[in-house]
């Protein structure tokens, strides 16, 4: 017979996340899905819903991962709020289920999941492709992904400085309030950036925050906001200065508007650097251009579901 499914909680999925564990299963996913074998990764480009009448738009995002018994799917909606609104302008749930059987496993609230493993991929493209001894991070955006940057790049670097810079000043102290440890606070993106080794972009923007000619050359860049054909986060000198790496060539070719608009040209997948098929450019400018994949909350999803099992006691 098989087992009820259970709910996850999001303050749950907070205690049995950790970058520690999550970041090795990413690299490994990575490298899967790059090889591109359907008998390891089946994971289609998301389907895209607009939600006109409430200003966002709905992901679908399935993945089977058959040799390690993974078969899930998040729904993810991203909303354009009010100023002011308190509701998170990403929302999202996994859904878990047995392959074999195809019944439901696990329903997981999955904010946390999407804030840590984008924030973990993120510095996976960091610690391949930033420079060596890198001294300054800087962060654009003050929001619940720059919330889990900070974290994770925090936990896995040492950086001398970390800047921060928001468009709006209650957003630069909320997050100064909710992280723990040193951050400085900058009055412009360009401040914030200019000599900047790593630079993070994590903005709701639709027009860039971050031109190319602030960026020192040899830095890396981990842009993760603008997920959509037409939205940009970064100029056209940046994208064309730099060695582009993505999360899919599928994916950044439909939905990413830096790359679409600028024409510029995709060098590698991080799960090619990972696996050894393409280098890692260090001493290049490097931009990696996120977008988000399914078996990137698969993966979180097994290993939360699998934490929560041997953490609690069953029937
Ligand atoms: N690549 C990926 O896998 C993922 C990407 N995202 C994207 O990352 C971005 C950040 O997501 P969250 O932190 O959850 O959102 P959030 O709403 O918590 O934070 C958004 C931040 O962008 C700032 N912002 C909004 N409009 C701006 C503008 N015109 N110029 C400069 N800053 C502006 C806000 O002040 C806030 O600091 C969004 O674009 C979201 O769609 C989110 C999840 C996964
Ligand atoms: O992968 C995700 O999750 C998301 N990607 C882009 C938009 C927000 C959610």
């Amino acid at each position: 017979m098989t087992e009820p499914p259970v709910i996850i909680s999001e303050h749950q999925v907070s205690r049995l996340l950790h970058y520690g564990e999550l970041v090795p299963r990413l690299e490994e996913a990575l490298a899967k899905f790059s090889r591109r074998d359907v008998s390891e990764v089946i994971q289609p480009v998301r389907a895209t819903l607009p939600l006109k009448k409430v200003n966002g738009y709905m992901c679908l995002m399935p993945a089977y991962m058959g040799n390690d018994g993974i078969l899930s799917t998040k729904f993810v909606g991203v909303y354009n709020r009010e100023k002011g609104s308190k509701l998170p302008s990403v929302q999202a749930t996994v859904v878990l289920l047995d392959p074999e059987s195809g019944s439901m496993k696990a329903v997981i609230e999955g904010n946390v999941i999407t804030c840590m493993r984008t924030a973990a991929v993120s510095a996976i493209s960091a610690k391949l492709l930033m420079p060596a001894q890198a001294k300054v991070l800087a962060i654009l955006g003050t929001g619940k992904q720059a919330q889990s940057h900070y974290s994770v790049f925090t936990e896995m670097f040492s950086f001398q400085e970390v800047r921060v810079w928001g468009h709006r000043k209650e957003g630069m102290d909320r997050f100064r309030s909710s992280i723990n440890g040193p951050v400085t606070l900058c009055d412009s993106a360009e401040t914030a950036v200019t000599g900047a080794d790593v630079i993070v972009t994590v903005t709701s923007s639709s027009e860039p925050v971050l031109l190319g000619h602030w960026v020192k050359p040899g830095a890396h860049v981990a842009a993760v906001g603008a997920c959509r054909p037409d939205w940009r986060e970064m100029d056209d000198v940046l994208m064309k200065e730099a060695v582009v790496y993505v999360d899919s060539r599928e994916g950044a070719m439909v939905e990413s508007g830096d790359i679409i608009l600028s024409g510029a040209e995709v060098f590698a997948e991080l799960g090619e650097v990972i696996s050894g098929g393409k280098p890692a450019l260090r001493e290049k400018t490097t931009v990696f251009k996120s977008l988000g994949l399914g078996i990137e909350d698969a993966v979180s999803a097994k290993l939360v579901f699998d934490q929560w099992k041997s953490t609690t006691n069953h029937p």
